[in-house]
């Protein structure tokens, strides 16, 4: 039987040397200049991430039926090499939406990695296959594949919005959200930070790290 999938048209690529530059910056950073509101929570990386390791790329969003993957196969043919799978499952763990198969036809198709606000599974293969997973949790159980779904549409993962073409930014924190019309201004906030941040770690090593804030931040009170 024929099942609903709303398929919404590409946007175009971002330009790799954006997507370079957030690759040097950490999701926390880029989340800290985005008023420390962009990161989504609950999705973390479960394999194929190493910890000097930052993927940056963009979204093809997808939203599922929680427990069913019909519409994730037809993001896996939809989508172009570089781009990063990501997957709406509204949080629900109880049955994963993908595993070693489908990861490893991802990785054959050249995708950047999968993002999945739901369960996955086969973890052990997929630690193997070393393509980027950030999900939510890991079941045995297996998905329905009956639809419906829709891609390249408005999904929220770990609470935060993201729009097809947005631009992920994955480590072993997490997984960070820049809406694509505020990639270039977000990447240069972050750059801006991982040198203020720098300053810090040489100002600690000297001995000279400023805490007059704390004081000032906080109201003592003295328990006797
Ligand atoms: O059966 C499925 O649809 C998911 C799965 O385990 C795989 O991709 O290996
Ligand atoms: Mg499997």
């Amino acid at each position: 039987m024929t099942q609903i999938c709303r398929l919404h048209p590409a946007t175009d690529l971002p330009e790799p040397d954006l997507l370079d530059r957030f690759t040097k910056l950490a999701s926390s950073l880029v989340s800290d200049v985005f008023d420390r509101w962009s990161g989504a929570t609950g999705v973390m990386p479960l394999a194929g991430v190493a910890d000097d390791q930052v993927i940056a790329a963009p979204a093809v969003t997808v939203r599922t039926r929680p427990g069913d993957n019909l519409v994730v196969h037809q993001a896996l043919e939809e989508a172009r090499p570089g781009e990063m799978i990501v997957i709406d499952g509204r949080g629900h763990l109880d049955r994963a939406l993908l595993g070693a198969l489908m990861v490893t036809y991802a990785k054959r198709r050249d995708l950047a990695g999968i993002v999945v606000d739901g369960a996955v599974r086969d973890i052990a293969d997929l630690r193997q296959i070393g393509l980027p997973v950030f999900a939510a949790g890991v079941t045995h159980l297996g998905p329905y594949k009956n639809g419906p779904g829709e891609l390249r549409c408005r999904v929220s993962i770990g609470g935060v919005p993201c729009d097809d073409g947005d631009i992920i930014v994955g480590d072993v924190d997490g997984v960070a959200v820049v809406p694509r019309a505020r990639a270039a201004e977000i990447v240069e906030l972050a750059e801006a930070k991982a040198a203020a941040e720098q300053a810090e770690f040489e100002a600690i090593d000297d001995d000279r790290w400023d805490r007059t804030w704390l004081a000032e931040a906080l109201r003592v009170e003295e328990v006797h």
